[in-house]
């Protein structure tokens, strides 16, 4: 018999097919892991200007789907990832709290690159309450984590340690911190941080427009990871290697965006 890690994503439709759910099951076909999903909204595109609208799902909606995975087959690993709602929030916190889980991938999602506002105040808040305590790792880019460790703008490696720091005081485990295109430094610098040590990944900067769902696509790479047995901080380090591959092999879709390639560590060999 077959046996394969089981894994979920409780995230957002991402229309266009490079960020939210559809990134997390590309990632983890590649990673082979057998997908599930919690929806927990639908992002649309308009098609001149490509700004994005969301469409939440009912918490009640989301609940059936999570009593689906949790209580009806079982697993022991999942990622968030876009959460639309306050009250989602508290359905995955409440539900999660009931079927504990070995791994829970924390990537709080809350803004959307090339848009600029934040997606929902009042979720980030809810975030950082019911959520970020339950994680085994927490992946904010630089904007998250200003946003919670309540610090201003994050340019430096300093900067990431002093908001890593204060993350894990709200209870993660495991800070990883995407430093990026957006740090001030020649590398992609990534920051993780376990409450004792700080280390740092960094791999080649690519000058690329074409890191749509890269976030998206490293969480779910972490989970996968996880969940076939790493231990956290090899399962970042193999992550973060997945996610370089795919940004390496990012493309065009329209004039207005560009996914990563989720194939591109089987596709090429580089
Ligand atoms: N230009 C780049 N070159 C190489 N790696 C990058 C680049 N931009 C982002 N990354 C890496 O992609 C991953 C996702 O980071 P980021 O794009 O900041 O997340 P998000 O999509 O959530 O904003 C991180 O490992 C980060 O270091
Ligand atoms: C449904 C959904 N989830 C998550 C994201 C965040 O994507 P990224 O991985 O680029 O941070 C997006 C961005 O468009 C999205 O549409
Ligand atoms: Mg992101």
């Amino acid at each position: 018999m077959t046996t394969i890690p089981k894994v979920l994503t409780i995230a957002g439709s991402d229309t266009s097919g490079g960020a939210g759910i559809q990134a997390d099951l590309k990632t983890f076909q590649e990673l082979n892991v057998y997908g599930m999903t919690a929806l927990t909204c639908v992002v649309t595109m308009d098609p001149q200007r490509w700004s994005h609208h969301v469409t939440p799902m009912s918490a009640e909606l989301l609940e059936s789907q999570l009593d689906t995975v949790l209580n009806g087959i079982g697993v022991t690993s999942a990622k968030t990832g876009m959460l639309s709602t306050v009250e989602i929030i508290d359905a995955v916190a409440r539900k999660i709290e009931q079927r504990p889980l070995d791994h829970f991938v924390v990537d709080p999602v809350m803004i959307c690159k090339g848009e600029n506002e934040v997606l929902n105040p009042d979720t980030a808040e809810a975030i950082m309450e019911k959520l970020v305590p339950k994680a085994t790792v927490v992946t904010p880019n630089l904007f998250e984590a200003s946003q919670l460790a309540k610090t201003a703008p994050i340019r430096t490696i300093e900067d990431m340690k002093a908001a890593a720091v204060k993350i894990h005081e709200l209870g993660a485990k495991h800070v990883v911190i995407k430093g990026g295109g957006k740090l001030l430094h020649e590398k992609a610098v990534d920051l993780i941080y376990d409450g004792q040590d700080f280390e740092l990944l960094e791999s080649e900067r690519i000058e690329t427009n074409y890191i749509h769902g890269a976030g998206c696509t490293f969480s779910a790479a972490i989970t996968a990871e996880l969940a076939k047995g790493a231990d956290v901080k090899t399962a970042v380090r193999n992550a973060k290697a997945f996610v370089t591959t795919a940004i390496r092999h990012g493309f065009p879709i329209n004039s207005f965006v560009g996914p990563t390639l989720h194939a591109a560590q089987r596709l090429y060999r580089d």
